[in-house]
């Protein structure tokens, strides 16, 4: 294996192979543990209809069925005005079957500010750039919620998004706990397989769905690498070298995203 990839692999914390029942369990029972320790009440999550947030959904709500009668999970869909895959949000709100069942639609707050933009800029805000306040604006509905209830806000970063920083700093990567941490997409897949979603749900083509010029576009046509690459390498495998160097490449422009803002106490951006 590159030495490298070896390093990756020990941040990310993902495992060549799992036991699906085993890892389900054991992120219950952290959810179940820090929600304790944390004093809180249960959990907030926006569930998309993709397949990491039908996971950590599902997860969420066995969690606080466990914790008593006293602990919430609330499950809120998030549109921009009206999803193309609502069907599949349905189906996974469905199947999570969290205990508060709640919709925020993010097109008012962020029209808002793509329109505050133009006047402030005298220009308009570009898709790409909207997407991340859409991706922001689900954080702020989110953490509206958890504030308001004493829950925690989860976040489903885990190894295949975080080793490429494909998430917005501060949206969706801004969260309270990742139970999903230490997975590739794969194992995300075999583990909501195990928990009998539907197939339509876990074999979902992974989306941001960001922007408005190209609705439900792959993450791999945006990202230019495989979900499948990307996890043979997190699994140590042997993968062809300039794929591995890509994946290595943007793991080091994204390490900014994998921690608390740069202060001068650190050193880790100088190499
Ligand atoms: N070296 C550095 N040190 C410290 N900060 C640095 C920096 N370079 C940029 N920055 C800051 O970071 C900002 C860029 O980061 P960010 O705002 O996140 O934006 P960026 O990484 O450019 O875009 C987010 C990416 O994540 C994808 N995404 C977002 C949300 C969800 C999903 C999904 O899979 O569902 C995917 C999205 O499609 C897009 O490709 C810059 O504007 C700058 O403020
Ligand atoms: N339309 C939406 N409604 C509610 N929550 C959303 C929406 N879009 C994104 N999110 C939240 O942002 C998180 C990050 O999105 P991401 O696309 O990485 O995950 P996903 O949609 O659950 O799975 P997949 O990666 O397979 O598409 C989601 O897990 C979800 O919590
Ligand atoms: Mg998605």
């Amino acid at each position: 294996m590159r030495a490298l990839q070896a390093e990756i692999i020990a941040e990310m914390g993902v495992k060549p192979t799992i036991d699906p029942a085993e890892e389900v369990e054991r992120r219950i029972q952290f959810l179940i543990d820090y929600a304790a320790a944390a004093n809180a009440q249960g959990f907030v999550l926006g569930i998309s209809g993709g397949v990491d947030s039908t996971l950590a959904g599902r997860m969420a709500q066995l969690a606080v069925e466990r914790m008593g009668d006293h602990a919430n999970f609330v499950g809120v869909r998030l549109p921009y005005g009206v999803q193309l895959d609502e069907e599949d949000a349905q189906a996974a709100m469905d199947f999570v079957g969290a205990r508060t069942s709640v919709t925020i639609n993010i097109r008012d707050a962020v029209d808002g500010m793509e329109n505050a933009y133009e006047s402030g800029l005298g220009k308009q805000i570009t898709d790409f750039n909207k997407g991340n306040v859409k991706a922001r604006s689900r954080m702020i509905a989110q953490y509206a919620i958890a504030g308001d209830h004493g829950l925690l806000v989860i976040g489903t970063d885990h190894g295949a998004e975080s080793v490429t920083g494909f998430f917005t700093k501060y949206g969706d990567g801004g969260a309270d706990i990742l139970p999903l941490f230490g997975l590739n997409k794969r194992q995300i897949r075999s583990m909501l397989e195990y928990m009998g979603a539907p197939a339509f749900l876990y074999e979902k083509l992974p989306t941001a769905d960001l922007l408005d010029d190209k609705p439900l576009q792959a993450d791999e046509a945006e990202l230019g690498l495989d979900y499948d690459d990307i996890d043979d390498y997190l699994e140590g495998r042997e993968i062809d070298e300039e794929i591995a160097a890509r994946i290595e490449a943007i793991w080091k422009r994204s390490r900014h995203k994998r921690t608390t803002p740069v202060s001068i106490l650190d050193d880790w951006w100088r190499d």
